[in-house]
């Protein structure tokens, strides 16, 4: 089975490949660079790891190009996971903690009204705000790992306010996690019918912003955990059909 694994930052990219045999790099069109991983057992899968940048627009272009690299050389992927640290919602995501998605949601993808409400992408009329995960593969991978299961929510700008984490929350009740880069993979997933999933560590909690709170260590090492027990035995193959 072919993973492509889809981070922000080389930290969280090296935390990934640091879970299995040493990867070798691979240069895709425009210069990015894969990190291929080998199976680490019989049954793990192979990892292709890609530091893609911070936010949706570039997780979408660095996912889409190394998605259609991989159709055109006729070894397309099965999955795409998106990867790394997030905030967490509390008190449902701890600092430490694992989240795995059952959706992948744009939550600051629309438009703001007069009353300072928000109109999503779907309740404008355009296109989806969620990709939803199949229920069999976020089974194996909570089972697996046990990372905690719920909306794992994409915003372009993250939250600094308890205010803002409120309406946040108000908005998605089932949402645990906030991250920057998930439903951008998601979208380039989506064009090329592959079945997309998100697993973050949490190093922070969404609210005020406080980087000095942030526990980057601890989440990556969690994240290094998480794919080692992803990696030697045959989870990430429990998906269900890819999305129409
Ligand atoms: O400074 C470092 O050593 C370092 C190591 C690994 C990752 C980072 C990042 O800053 C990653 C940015 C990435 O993290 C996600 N993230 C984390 N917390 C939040 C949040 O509260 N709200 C939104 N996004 C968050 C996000 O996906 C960023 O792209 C630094």
């Amino acid at each position: 089975m072919r993973v492509l694994v889809v981070t922000a930052v080389a930290a969280e990219r090296d935390a990934v490949t640091a879970a299995g045999p040493p990867p070798r790099e691979l240069p895709l069109p425009g210069g990015s660079v894969l990190h291929r991983c080998p199976p680490a057992g019989p049954d793990g899968p192979a990892l292709d790891v890609l530091a893609a940048g911070v936010g949706p627009a570039a997780a979408a272009a660095a996912a889409a190009t190394a998605l259609t690299a991989a159709a055109l050389s006729g070894e397309p992927y099965d999955l795409v996971v998106t990867a790394g640290i997030a905030g967490g919602f509390a008190p449902g995501a701890p600092l430490g903690s694992l989240v795995v998605s059952e959706a992948l949601v744009a939550a600051d993808l629309g438009a703001r009204t007069p009353d300072d409400g928000f109109l999503s992408v779907a309740e404008l009329g355009f296109g989806t705000d969620v990709h939803r995960v199949p229920e069999a593969l976020v089974d194996a991978v909570a089972g697996a790992t046990g990372a905690l299961r719920g909306e794992v929510l994409t915003v372009s700008t993250a939250t600094g306010s308890a205010a803002r984490a409120a309406e946040l929350v108000r908005r998605h009740p089932a949402a645990l996690a906030e991250a920057m880069e998930g439903f951008g993979a998601a979208e380039a997933a989506a064009a090329h019918r592959v079945p997309v999933l998100e697993l973050r560590a949490v190093s922070n909690a969404v609210g005020p912003r406080d980087r000095a709170a942030w526990r980057i260590g601890e989440a990556l090492a969690a994240l290094t955990e998480a794919f080692r027990k992803l990696s030697t035995a045959p989870v990430l193959a429990e998906k269900a059909e890819p999305p129409r």
